[in-house]
């Protein structure tokens, strides 16, 4: 017999999160596309299921709306079933928002129509929330415009007013603003966010851009081949990788190799802890291009070692290139002629050919097994 819990033991375990998938699996062709996905959003809180093209991502995000039905696995919507083998919501009776890339407006009907179009009563009887949407995404000027008359972005917002407008529990976006130009997505993006924060709505967000999924989440699940590989704050995704695959998703990396002998690795930047790996295995010590320090060749000598740098190595510009930003400087090693890329905040840009010397910051760098693939490789341990 199942006995209905208390008043206190309801409070506290908490509410449940808007959203949850568990087990989800989709083949088609006889190809399974989504592996076994399970993630859980609460109230307010963005998550970013990013991947790779192909990786499974819209399939999940379709699922969850309902437009799409899994083979095996659970939809929970505020905790009560929404898709299982039994049970089956149609997407009209979930209250969930959609916003996608190809967001088309209703041509034939005005900006405020459009927003009213998913309540109850049209523009007339729901006067009060067009006119506040309309004004916190900053359009109410065009209340009564055309949408050809709007932008690329501005289109996008009425888009985002208009899914907002029923006050859905949960928003599903697929790669909401990757039809928008560089220099409106951004302002797009942060707006966007704070007002979903504002109404409280449980967002899962589907991007392949890492930038995006940094910027807007606040925990992202990494997808690969059908699978979520990581997930977790944006933090800790990017500053402890599972693998080098997820290391090489958000930046350039270079990977140092070398062979494990009695817990240490050695390499042209000093010899490396490597407990864990066994004698004879190769490991591949990751580090993006932000964390080697770059120094002066003096007389062939380089700078004193120090326990955070380890040895210094000497190494030879190959190009230097200004992005903007900063500066990337590509080397060849002359210990083992290796390419490595170094990135310095500002203008250098040393002449090819140029002597420098290079040191990692083991506190930046991974070590991993070497992969046979992208999909390979175990837990991270920082040196
Ligand atoms: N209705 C379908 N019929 C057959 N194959 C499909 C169908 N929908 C998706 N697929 C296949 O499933 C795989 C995953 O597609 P999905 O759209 O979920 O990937 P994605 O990660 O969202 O990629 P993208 O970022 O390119 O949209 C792809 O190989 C795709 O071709």
């Amino acid at each position: 017999m199942k006995v209905a819990p208390t008043e206190d033991e309801t409070r506290r375990a908490g509410p449940s999160p808007r959203l949850e998938l568990s087990g989800i699996r989709r083949s088609f062709d006889g190809r399974e596309v989504v592996r076994g996905v399970s993630l859980s959003i609460s109230t307010g809180e963005v998550l970013c299921l990013l991947g790779p093209s192909g990786c499974g991502k819209s399939t999940t995000l379709r699922i969850a709306a309902g437009v799409d039905r899994q083979d095996a696995g659970e939809v929970r919507l505020g905790g009560q079933v929404a898709a299982s083998g039994a049970t089956f919501v149609p997407p009209e009776r979930r209250s969930v928002g959609l916003m996608f890339q190809d967001f088309a407006l209703f041509p034939h009907l005005k900006v405020a129509d459009n927003v009213a179009f998913g309540l109850k009563g049209g523009a007339a009887a729901n006067g009060a929330r067009i006119g506040e949407l309309l004004e916190r995404v900053g359009l109410s000027r065009f209340h009564d415009s055309w949408p050809h008359e709007l932008s690329g972005g501005e289109q996008q917002r009425v888009a985002l007013a208009r899914a907002l407008a029923p006050r859905p529990r949960v928003m599903l976006m697929d790669e909401p603003f990757s039809g928008l130009d560089n220099r409106l997505r951004d302002g797009i993006r942060d707006e966007t966010l704070s007002l979903l924060k504002e109404e409280g709505t449980a967002v899962l967000l589907v991007t392949h851009e890492p930038d995006e999924a940094m910027r807007m989440a606040d925990e992202i699940a990494l997808m690969r081949d059908g699978r979520i590989v990581q997930s977790g704050a944006p933090y800790n995704i990017y500053t402890a990788p599972v693998d080098r695959a997820a290391a090489a998703f958000f930046s350039d990396i270079n990977v140092v190799r070398g062979v494990s002998r009695g817990a240490l690795t050695e390499t042209p930047f000093g010899a490396f802890l490597t407990p864990g790996h066994a004698d004879g295995a190769e490991v591949e010590i990751v580090i993006r291009p932000q964390h080697l320090g770059i120094d002066f060749d003096r007389d062939g000598r380089g700078p004193a070692a120090t326990p955070q740098q380890g040895v210094a190595a000497r190494a030879r510009v190959l190009r230097a290139r200004f992005t903007g930003r900063e500066s990337l400087v590509e080397f060849r090693m002359e210990t083992d002629g290796q390419v490595v890329k170094a990135t310095v905040p500002n203008v250098f840009l040393p002449a090819a050919g140029t002597p420098l010397w290079l040191t990692l910051r083991r506190d930046r760098c991974f070590v991993f097994p070497a992969s046979r693939g992208a999909g390979s490789g175990s837990g991270p341990s920082s040196i």
